[in-house]
């Protein structure tokens, strides 16, 4: 079990923010609940036991594929079928409405996935909103291992806003369980270091409200 770090005041809330506002991403560890931690790990060892997890892909709809060059992990779509599942989405509510409030963000939906990378998976480094379309604006990535070494490899690396593609990251993330990222989609070049061991995450994405022809699609 991995303890928090004491944060000034352990104003998590406050400290995302103004990371967000500052830097466009934002490094808290422990910051997952333990009880949480435990269970969504059960279920995406679970899943992966059942091969329930599919080759990801990149890029929107019509332009899906799967390339392995960029991308060596495996996914699965949450969809609050489980315990864990809602109680997830419950917390990663209250980061929604929390950002929303203090940033002014206006997120409206959330889509996530368990990501699985086997040992030898990596992500090239990417911006998480596909150009075009401004639908993914905050990320959230959790890391769900139990422990985790810097020699275990599979960092999260970090580039600062408009970063050319040899300028060297600012941050280096060790994937510890409970762990979280918050970074802005359209602005935070980031990538996955080859991983030497089974790597376990849930990468999810706050969206605007996906609104055509300047009509908001309605709260059902
Ligand atoms: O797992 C991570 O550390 C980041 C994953 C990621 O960048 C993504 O799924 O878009
Ligand atoms: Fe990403």
């Amino acid at each position: 079990m991995i303890a928090p770090p004491p944060l000034p005041g352990d104003n998590r809330i406050g400290c995302v923010v103004d990371d967000l506002a500052d830097k466009g991403w934002s490094w808290q560890p422990g910051l997952l609940p333990d009880t949480l931690l435990r269970a969504l790990r059960e279920e995406i060892e679970t899943l992966d036991a059942e091969a329930a997890l599919a080759p990801a892909g990149i890029g929107r709809d019509d332009a899906f594929q799967v390339d392995r060059s960029i991308r060596k992990t495996r996914i699965t779509w949450l969809d609050d079928s489980s315990d864990a599942q809602r109680a997830f989405s419950a917390w990663a509510e209250t980061w929604r409405q929390a950002l929303n409030r203090h940033l002014m963000l206006g997120l409206f939906e959330f889509e996530a996935c368990f990501a699985v990378y086997p040992e030898g998976g990596f992500y090239d480094r990417h911006l998480d909103s596909f150009e075009g379309a401004r639908n993914r604006i905050v990320s959230l990535v959790v890391y769900l291992n139990d422990t985790w070494d810097a020699a275990d490899g599979g960092a999260l690396l970090v580039w600062p806003e408009g970063a050319s593609e040899d300028a060297p990251h600012v941050a280096t993330l060790v994937p510890e369980g409970g762990g979280v990222v918050m970074m802005l989609s359209e602005t935070i070049p980031h990538a996955v270091q080859r991983t030497e061991r089974l790597r376990y995450a849930i990468a999810g994405w706050w969206r605007v409200n996906p609104a055509t022809d300047g009509i908001p699609i309605p709260i059902s």
